[in-house]
């Protein structure tokens, strides 16, 4: 069979479009740019290593393409507030936020992706306000985890409140005008007591972190219940070969002792202290005992419920994009 042929069998066969980096960074060449040069280059201020030309190649599509789903989204829902206004029992609902999940292993780049995307969706008229909650506000705090035995668990779904999650999404959701979340802090390394994340019904939520596609356990009366990713209005995981990622989380770790590690507030200060070849053996120890068989066990395989899934390869330069076909 001729290869192109092939391919296109390939493809029907799946429920997902594949474009290589080629085809998908050519799908900027269409779009509207609702950014400057000089707003481009202010991205590079949110204190990301992140190349313009990653963003213009791949991050300007992936933002057009949410624009198109959340306008999508408005008309269809026009669509069924014309069905409901059709009669005198019912009655039209305002809009809820559009709420986008973005999951993926620890380092392998999904808290740069969301703030990436949270800074040019923004950008987009139709849906200025877009705000971002990481699900680690969620975890159990370290004195719970220690209780349960879960302290080198950090990370597995068993180490959040999940309930709490569901809800604050569902309450997102619902429509309700204020919202508010938990805050976890990476320097003390636990949840920080009285402070809470107020979300203001904005136009667009993007809820980032490791177990978002997760399915809901079954609750203790064996009843299935339902999760936060059934709350989404779209998901993008984002997806590295395992052995990458240990590298990315190796050098994060290797520059967070020569920053944030140095304060004496931090969990990790006595990894700014021993020697670096020290510190990374640590850093391997947490990468193999915990977020790696997490990313196996239950990360990744939720890859094939995203609607997006972003595949990137060396220098976190993205060299597939998936797309869920409707
Ligand atoms: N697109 C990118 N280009 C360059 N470096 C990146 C990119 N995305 C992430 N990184 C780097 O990779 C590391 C992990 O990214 P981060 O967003 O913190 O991951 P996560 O939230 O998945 O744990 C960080 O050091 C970050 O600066
Ligand atoms: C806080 C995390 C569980 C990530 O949580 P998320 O934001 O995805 O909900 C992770 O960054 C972490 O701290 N893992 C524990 C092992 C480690 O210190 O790397």
């Amino acid at each position: 069979m001729p290869p192109t042929l092939e391919a296109h069998r390939r493809a029907d066969a799946s429920p997902f479009v594949d474009l290589d980096r080629a085809e998908w960074s050519a799908l900027h060449e269409r779009i509207p740019l609702p950014l400057t040069a000089a707003e481009l280059e202010r991205l590079r201020g949110l204190g990301d290593v992140i190349d313009l030309q990653e963003v213009q190649d791949v991050y300007l599509p992936l933002s057009r393409l949410l624009n198109l789903y959340v306008t999508a989204t408005g008309a269809l829902r026009g669509a069924l507030n014309d069905f409901l206004d059709s009669n005198e029992y019912t009655h039209t609902q305002p809009g809820t936020p559009f709420v986008i999940g973005v999951a993926g292993s620890v380092a392998v780049g999904k808290s740069t992706t969301a703030r990436l995307l949270q800074a040019m969706l923004a950008r987009w008229p139709e849906h200025p306000r877009v705000e971002l909650v990481t699900t680690d506000g969620f975890l159990l705090p370290n004195d719970e985890l220690r209780r349960r035995g879960l302290m080198s668990r950090k990370g597995f779904p068993e180490s959040y409140d999940r309930r709490a999650l569901t809800r604050f999404v569902a309450d997102v959701k619902s429509g309700k005008e204020e919202v508010t979340a938990p805050v976890y802090s990476h320097l003390v390394y636990d949840i920080v007591p009285d402070e809470r994340l107020t979300v203001h019904r904005p136009d667009i939520l993007i809820v980032e972190g490791l177990n978002v596609l997760q399915p809901a356990l079954p609750g203790q009366d064996g009843r299935t219940r339902v999760a936060v990713a059934d709350f989404f209005d779209f998901s993008i995981y984002v997806d590295a070969r395992t052995d990458e990622i240990e590298k990315w989380y190796l050098e994060r770790f290797r520059k967070l002792r020569e920053t944030a590690f140095q304060d004496p507030e931090s969990y990790f200060r006595r990894y700014a202290e021993v020697p670096e070849a020290e510190a990374l053996d640590y850093a391997r120890h947490l990468w193999r005992t915990i977020n790696r068989p997490n990313l196996v066990e239950n990360v990744a395989p939720t890859r094939g419920r995203a609607d997006l899934v972003l595949r990137k390869g060396p220098d976190h330069k993205v060299q597939r994009v998936s797309l869920r076909k409707l």
